[in-house]
């Protein structure tokens, strides 16, 4: 009976699909997660532990998990891993010296096990501020070209205006449809 409905809800569409939003501390993870539910820019103070909401994009619904990101609730990171689907890894294009940390936590969770079929999508957020990093820029910096045993994408935007959040969203549909 489990499985019918299993079937049944991926027929119709309505399968809900594991999403983790990561990154360091003030990248931008909440103010992406509401700016997906509100279509606006919602006040954040620092996330200590998660917030989940339900997304729903034509038909396909995503539950979408926000982990805070500072350096203290990293190693808690895992805890969130199994049967995700898609990670979103959030970068504060701003940030130049701290993309060497986004690095090292990229390529930890690459290998992590739990991880091994999960999509990728990255936000080179922060796009609004003169003098950001480009996407390629960042592109380039975490070697993402050397990232063959799984889908990603690279995605500039502004979480406070929105902009370049439907691209990623019509990626991640995309990668449903694939599979
Ligand atoms: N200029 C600019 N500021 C942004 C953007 N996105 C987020 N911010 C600001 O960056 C700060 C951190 O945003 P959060 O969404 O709280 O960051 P976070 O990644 O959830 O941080 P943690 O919960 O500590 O891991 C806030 O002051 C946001 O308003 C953006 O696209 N442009
Ligand atoms: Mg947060």
């Amino acid at each position: 009976m489990g499985q019918l409905f299993t079937k049944l809800m991926s027929i119709f569409g309505n399968r809900e699909h594991k999403v983790i939003i990561v990154g360091l501390d003030n990248a931008g993870k909440t103010t992406i997660l509401y700016q997906f539910l509100m279509n606006e820019a919602v006040h954040t103070a620092p996330t200590i532990g998660s917030n989940v909401e339900e997304i729903v994009m034509r038909n396909t619904h995503f539950l979408m998990w926000d982990i805070g990101g500072q350096e203290s609730l990293r190693a808690t990171w895992n805890s969130y891993y199994s049967n995700t689907e898609f990670v979103i890894l959030v970068i504060d294009s701003t940030d130049r010296e701290r993309l060497p940390e986004t690095r090292e936590e990229l390529y930890r969770m690459l290998s992590h096990e739990e991880l091994k079929d999960a999509a990728m999508l990255i936000f080179a957020n922060k796009q609004d501020v003169k003098d950001s990093m480009s996407a390629s820029e960042i592109s380039s910096s975490l070697a993402l070209d050397a990232i063959r045993d799984r889908a990603w994408h690279i995605q500039g935007c502004c979480a406070l205006t929105g902009e370049g959040l439907p691209a990623g969203l019509d990626w991640l549909k995309s990668r449903v449809t694939a599979n």
